[in-house]
């Protein structure tokens, strides 16, 4: 008996030693271990870890209450209200019952006639929303987007170009995977740049191509900077073959003069690189009289038979705009000019997703085709749109003013989209005490800021800087009434920081 326990216990002991791994860091995919997303990287799972000890009942050690996340573009993260007819619509699609006769009445009393008109078409094109939809999109959606293009611009648009997409993320990715065909494809990336696209290349192992948006001007992109960015890539053996354009900019706001699109549209034509136009902040312009928006889809259309047969995607989203619903995954891009077998090639790689998710089409279908004049929800949108489009102008120029404020640093204002990208000028103590830390001195200044205040924000190394700059970014997405407070504790804080490392 002895015997058999101590075998017992001999085996036990020798299955306890778990047996290696089948998947281990050093045995998954190179490519996925080389991408990085600053965006929601270190400075935001710190910023998790703070909000997950605030949340314990103990006292703690921060002289805030709560972390306010800077770090990304979520309005509605930071308490931005839904819009109130689209949430109607979409919210009715979800309980068809609500719309049979015997509940009108009910129903009437809390809802819109046109939510109700509205979600009863849509109900009628999509059936349900919990069924697959066409891999593409559902189609009468893809109509009122083509409407929406060819209202915004003035040119034909074809809903057979359009794919609705899992956001506009997914259809970058489903671009850009047909395009990398091999690792030594070359993507012009601008710097800084939103992350998105130099983790994609990384996930596909192709290679960014970088050009450096000029901060002296504005985040102006000069002609002279494609052209060198180029030669260098193609120096390289480089097979360059898409340039991608983010406008209005992220991280750094600047939204294009038409003038300079032609300029683009004209060097990608002579340089024949297909045109990545990411538009997604395209209704987020604050200086509408000086820098309105022009889409690239308008602005080749306009340049005559010469460009006529010019390569374009161009990529929107319902996160961005007075809209802020991320977390519907809505969006959708729309091919120009591109070759009817590649539009087959990228539906075939849609249909292996299946579709995009319905809310999310749903919530494309409400922001191209909003309430309209005569529409009786059109006032109420119109004033709600009006408030958040006013307050986040309000906002991004309080905050830039409270950017330049402070000691050693510059900011562009806000010519568009969601964020202030400011220039950190650090005393060489600090530099060296980041190093010592092991981190680059941007991101040692906001883990530092984030302990100190629970601003989080996210370092400019995270989107790409000019060398020997540090810079970080910052949304301007706080309540108004939280941002007096949000920069005085900005100001101590670096005023601080400033102290502690002085030469
Ligand atoms: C320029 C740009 N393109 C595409 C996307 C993706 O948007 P979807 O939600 O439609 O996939 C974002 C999101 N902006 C990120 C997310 O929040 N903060 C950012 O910098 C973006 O800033």
């Amino acid at each position: 008996l002895k015997i058999s326990k101590l075998n017992m216990s001999v085996s036990n002991h020798v299955q306890s030693a778990s047996p290696a791994k089948i998947l281990t860091y050093e045995s998954i995919n190179p490519h996925v271990k080389r991408v990085e997303y600053a965006v929601r990287g270190e400075l935001a799972i710190r910023a998790e870890q703070i909000k997950d000890e605030l949340s314990k009942e103990n006292s703690h050690n921060y002289d805030f209450d709560a972390v306010v996340n800077c770090n990304i573009g979520n309005p509605q993260q930071l308490k931005q209200k839904p819009i109130t007819f689209f949430r109607q619509v979409a919210s009715l699609t979800e309980y068809p019952d609500l719309l049979l006769p015997e509940n009108r009445e009910q129903v009437e009393a809390l809802y819109p006639t046109d939510a109700i008109e509205r979600a009863q078409k849509l109900l009628k094109e999509i059936g349900s929303v919990g069924a697959y939809s066409h891999s593409q999109g559902i189609h009468y959606i893809r109509n009122n987007v083509a409407k929406f293009i060819e209202e915004r611009d003035g040119y034909p648009a074809n809903p057979n170009d359009i794919f609705l997409t899992q956001g506009a993320s997914a259809g970058v990715q489903a671009v850009l995977q047909l395009i990398i065909t091999h690792s030594n494809v070359g993507i012009m990336i601008p710097i800084p740049q939103y992350p998105l696209y130099t983790a994609t290349l990384a996930l596909y192992d192709a290679q960014p191509v970088p050009y450096y948006l000029n901060e002296e001007e504005d985040w102006g992109l000069d002609l002279s900077q494609l052209a060198s960015s180029l030669s260098v890539g193609r120096s390289k053996g480089l097979d360059v073959r898409a340039l991608v354009i983010i406008n209005p900019g992220n991280p750094t706001g600047q939204c294009l003069t038409e003038h300079n699109m032609r300029e683009i549209v004209d060097f990608c034509h002579n340089e024949h690189i297909v045109l990545l136009a990411d538009e997604v902040y395209q209704t987020n312009i604050y200086q509408p009289d000086e820098r309105p928006f022009h889409s690239f889809k308008k602005v080749i259309r306009s340049m005559g038979k010469k460009y006529e047969r010019f390569e374009l995607f161009s990529f929107h989203s319902v996160s961005k705009g007075m809209i802020g619903e991320c977390g519907r995954r809505g969006g959708y891009y729309e091919c120009t000019n591109i070759d009817s077998r590649i539009i087959e090639e990228l539906y075939k790689m849609a249909s292996v997703s299946l579709c995009p998710n319905v809310q999310g089409q749903i919530m494309v279908d409400l922001m191209v085709q909003p309430p309209k004049r005569g529409d009786k929800s059109y006032t109420s949108y119109q004033k709600e749109l009006n408030e958040i489009y006013e307050s986040l102008r309000r906002r991004s120029m309080k905050l830039s003013e409270c950017f330049n404020q402070l000691e050693g640093v510059t900011c562009n204002n806000a010519q568009g989209s969601m964020y202030l990208f400011p220039q950190l000028r650090l005393p060489q103590k600090a530099i060296e005490a980041a190093h010592q830390a092991g981190k680059k001195p941007d991101e040692f200044y906001c883990l530092a800021m984030l302990d100190a205040t629970g601003v989080c924000v996210v370092p400019g190394s995270g989107f790409g800087q000019k060398n020997g700059t540090w810079h970080f970014r910052s949304t301007f997405l706080p309540p108004e009434e939280l941002l007096d407070g949000f920069c005085i504790k900005l100001q101590k804080f670096h005023n601080e920081f400033l102290e502690k490392y002085c030469d």
